[in-house]
C-alpha cells in the first residue's frame, strides 16, 4: 500500500537540497511539509533564509516525524544520520549512493531497512541507462566501462589536486583509473554515479572506471559502455551543472524530484 507523505526533510542543504526545495515547495500538494537538516552553525539562518523549520540533530529531526528523507548531504551523513532514521521506520531517498561502496554501512542499512521495514530507495543520479544495465545482467555481462569528464574546477578539494596544478591543465588530462570501489571511495564527490552502475551491474570491483579533467568542456559529461550476452550498448549524457556546485549534474537533483514528485502524488 502507498504511504501517505506530509512531511518531508531534506539532508543537506547545498546545491541539489535548495534545489529539490524550490521543486516541491511549487508542487501543488495539500498539506506537504517540508524541513531541512544541515550544519549547527548554520541551520537557525538557513531556516530564517529558506523559510521552513531546520534541524542539526537527529533526535529532534525524528521528534518531528517525516514520512521521507532525503539525502542530499554527502557520504558522511549517509554514513551518520541515514542508519538511524531507517531504524526508527522512515523510508530514505539516497543520492550519496558511493557511500555504500563501503561494505560495512551496507550491511548496517540493510539491517536497519529488514529490521524496521522502512524502504531504500537509490536514485540514479547524474547517469541513465541503470534499467537496461540491470535487464542485460541476468544473460551476463563481459565489461562494464564508465568515463566521466569533468572541466579542471570541478575536481577541486579532489585528490586530483593534489596530482596535478588543476589551474593550468591545457589539455583533456586522466585524473583517475581504476575500479568502481576505488572511484567511490577516492571521489566521495564525483564519483557516486560510478557506485550506481556498479551496484545495477557487474559490481564495485569488476566495474571500469576512468575520469578526467577536460579544459575544453563546460559540461559534465558521463559515458557508459556495456557488453554482454545481450549485445552492447553506449550511453553518454552531457550534463549542465547547478551553478551553486559545478562538481554536481542538475540531472542528479531532477532525479531526486522525479522519485519523490511520484511518492507524493
Ligand atoms: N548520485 C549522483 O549522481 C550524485 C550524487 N551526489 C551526492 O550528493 C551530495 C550533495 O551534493 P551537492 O548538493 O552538490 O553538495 P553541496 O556541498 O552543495 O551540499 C551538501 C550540503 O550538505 C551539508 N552537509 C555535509 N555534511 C553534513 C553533515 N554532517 N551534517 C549536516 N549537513 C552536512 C554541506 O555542508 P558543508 O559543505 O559545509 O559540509 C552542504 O550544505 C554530494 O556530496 C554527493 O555525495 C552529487 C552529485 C551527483
Ligand atoms: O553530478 C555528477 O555529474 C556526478 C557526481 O558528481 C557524482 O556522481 O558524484
Amino acid at each position: 500500500m502507498k504511504k501517505t507523505i506530509n512531511k518531508i526533510v531534506i539532508l543537506g542543504l547545498g546545491a541539489i537540497g535548495r534545489k529539490v526545495l524550490n521543486t516541491l515547495k511549487q508542487t501543488n500538494k495539500d498539506n506537504l511539509q517540508i524541513a531541512g537538516f544541515d550544519h549547527p552553525a548554520r541551520s537557525e539562518s538557513l531556516s530564517l533564509e529558506l523559510g521552513i523549520p531546520t534541524f542539526s540533530n537527529v533526535d529532534s529531526m525524528l521528534n518531528w516525524q517525516p514520512d521521507l528523507v532525503i539525502e542530499c548531504a554527502g557520504h558522511q551523513v549517509v554514513a551518520e544520520i541515514v542508519p538511524p532514521v531507517l531504524n526508527a521506520g522512515v523510508d530514505v531517498v539516497l543520492v550519496s549512493v558511493g557511500a555504500l561502496s563501503d561494505h560495512q554501512l551496507f550491511q548496517k542499512i540493510d539491517e536497519a531497512t529488514q529490521h524496521s521495514g522502512a524502504e531504500l530507495v537509490l536514485v540514479s543520479g547524474a547517469i541513465g541507462g541503470l534499467d537496461a544495465l540491470r535487464a542485460a545482467r541476468s544473460a551476463g555481462i563481459h565489461r562494464v566501462t564508465y568515463t566521466g569528464r569533468k572541466p579542471p574546477h570541478a575536481w577541486v578539494g579532489t585528490p586530483a589536486e593534489t596530482l596535478f596544478d588543476l589551474n593550468i591543465i591545457s589539455q583533456p588530462t586522466e585524473i583517475f583509473s581504476g575500479n568502481a570501489l576505488e572511484s567511490a571511495q577516492q571521489y566521495p564527490k564525483n564519483a557516486n554515479v560510478t557506485a550506481a552502475v556498479a551496484m545495477a551491474g557487474i559490481g564495485f570491483e569488476k566495474t571500469s572506471v576512468k575520469m578526467i579533467a577536460d579544459p575544453t568542456i563546460n559540461k559534465n559529461v558521463h559515458e557508459l559502455t556495456v557488453v554482454g550476452e545481450f549485445g552492447e550498448f553506449s550511453i553518454r549524457l552531457e550534463n549542465n551543472p547547478l551553478p551553486e556546485n559545478p562538481k554536481t549534474s542538475w540531472l542528479a537533483a531532477l532525479s531526486i524530484e522525479e522519485v519523490v514528485k511520484q511518492r507524493i502524488s
